[in-house]
């Protein structure tokens, strides 16, 4: 087969577009405004596109992209995103030439991970990714909850939700989610097309239509804005004449329990609604238990969802903090060469020491793993249980569980 892994340019970029499409079984042809739209996006020198006798028959994308880690700091990652490989020509290793392409180069840049929503559970993980965030939607019986059903949609505790228009969105959103990243370990950059797009201000394609949502702020007592929703409604109706409405939550973002409280609480007063739909959330949300009767939140998605994959371990740990002070010696193996090697961390509540090292090694394990362990899901004794990880000085696995595992579960509200 004469097709090559390159670079993509401008004018292969129509048949690039058109092969995402096809990838993600869209059968529709992206108009000239779709394809100029999504030009004026993309960084061309991070896609890249396998040939054909003159068609696009595989497609990848990477960009930059900031995440933040336990204690609150961001490291940059190469996120990937647009993986496709034409139904004919699949399982010939073409996905395994783009990825190395672009995890080499990321490497070379200095990003100290690559990120991804993987489609399907098996596909990354021979790549050195391990599921690094999960997600767990909820759907919650309205009148099953428990609620008061006389209460107003507003707090009782000084603070106040207001209905606000997507103008408001688009200049209250950027700092608020700011301000999120900085507390929320596993939160991904939303530059200002994310806030445009999520608020019907950005070209969309006729295939995909904007239907406008509403939005809703949560005012702290002092009337600053800790809180922002984002939700659909459906419209439908009992035989006799009862509502029987769905809100779907498209974005809930609170800085504070009070401001989640009051949101969840504000959703779940509307009139007409009798199911709300969470989006996906951490799996350890608050959510259910905010419910006087948590049973009336029935989970209906729990899976995986951002993927990581470490490209500078040394880099990856000191930039985050730890649950306690220890010193612990990581033997990381890693097939494709980027990242393995032996690691002394000197771990402690307010940053990280990480170096290669000579001394004998406290675990073992890949490093798919280590990206499974690095904002604070997963458990190192689960992963040695599981022969995934292998503790070769007694204590060492529960040692790493205190310094890697963080009391909240890690969250990446994002899609990308
Ligand atoms: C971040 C994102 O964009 S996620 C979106 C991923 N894209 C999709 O799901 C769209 C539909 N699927 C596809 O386009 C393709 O099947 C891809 C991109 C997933 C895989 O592309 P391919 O070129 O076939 O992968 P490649 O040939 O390099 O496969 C390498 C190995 O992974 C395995 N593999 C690839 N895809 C899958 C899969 N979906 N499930 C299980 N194993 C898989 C192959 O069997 C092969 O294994 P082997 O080395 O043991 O033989």
């Amino acid at each position: 087969m004469s097709s090559e892994v390159r670079t993509v340019t401008a004018s292969d970029f129509p048949d690039w577009v058109k092969a995402v499409y096809r990838g993600f079984l869209m059968a529709v042809t992206p108009t000239d405004e779709d394809v100029a739209d999504r030009l004026s996006r993309m960084e061309l020198a991070r896609l890249q596109g396998v040939f054909d006798a003159g068609r696009c028959v595989a497609t990848f994308r990477s960009f930059d992209q900031e995440l933040t880690v336990p204690g609150g700091a961001a490291v940059r990652a190469d996120a990937i995103s647009a993986v496709t490989v034409a139904p004919t020509h699949r399982r010939r290793g073409l996905l395994s030439r783009m990825m190395a392409g672009d995890l080499a180069a990321a490497k070379e840049r200095g990003d100290a991970v690559a990120s991804l929503i993987a489609a399907e559970y098996p596909i990354y993980g021979r790549y050195g990714f391990g599921p690094a965030t999960w997600t767990a939607e909820w759907e919650v019986s309205v009148p099953r909850a428990g609620l008061d059903p006389r209460r107003s949609g507003q707090p009782e505790d000084g603070g106040r939700i207001e209905l606000v228009g997507p103008d408001e969105v688009r200049k209250t959103g950027p700092e608020l989610h700011a301000r999120l990243a900085a507390r929320q370990p596993g939160v991904v950059t939303r530059d200002e097309q994310w806030w445009k797009m999520h608020t019907g201000a950005a070209f969309r394609p006729a295939h995909e239509p904007w239907t406008e949502p509403f939005y809703a702020v949560h005012r702290d007592a002092d009337g600053e804005i800790d809180g922002l929703l984002t939700y659909s409604a459906d419209d439908k109706w009992g035989d006799a004449k009862q509502p029987q409405n769905t809100a779907t939550v498209r974005d809930l973002i609170a800085l504070t329990p009070a401001a989640e409280r009051a949101l969840w609480h504000y959703l779940a007063s509307v009139d007409w609604i009798t199911a709300v739909r969470s989006g996906y959330r951490a799996p350890d949300d608050l959510l259910p238990l905010l419910l006087p009767d948590p049973r009336a939140a029935r989970m209906i998605t729990n899976a995986d969802w951002m993927w990581l994959r470490m490209l500078d371990v040394p880099r990856a740990l000191e930039a985050r903090t730890y649950g306690t002070e220890a010193s612990l010696v990581l033997d990381v193996r890693d097939d494709a060469g980027l990242a393995g090697g032996r690691f002394l961390l000197d771990a402690s509540a307010s940053g990280a020491r990480c170096a290669p090292t000579t001394r004998s090694a406290d675990l073992v394990l890949g490093v798919g793993e280590l990206a499974t362990l690095y904002l604070g899901d997963e458990s190192v004794r689960r992963l040695v249980a599981l022969g995934r990880a292998e503790e070769l000085r007694a204590g060492a696995a529960g040692t790493a569980d205190a310094v890697f595992r963080t009391g909240r579960r890690p969250w990446c509200p994002d899609v990308f």
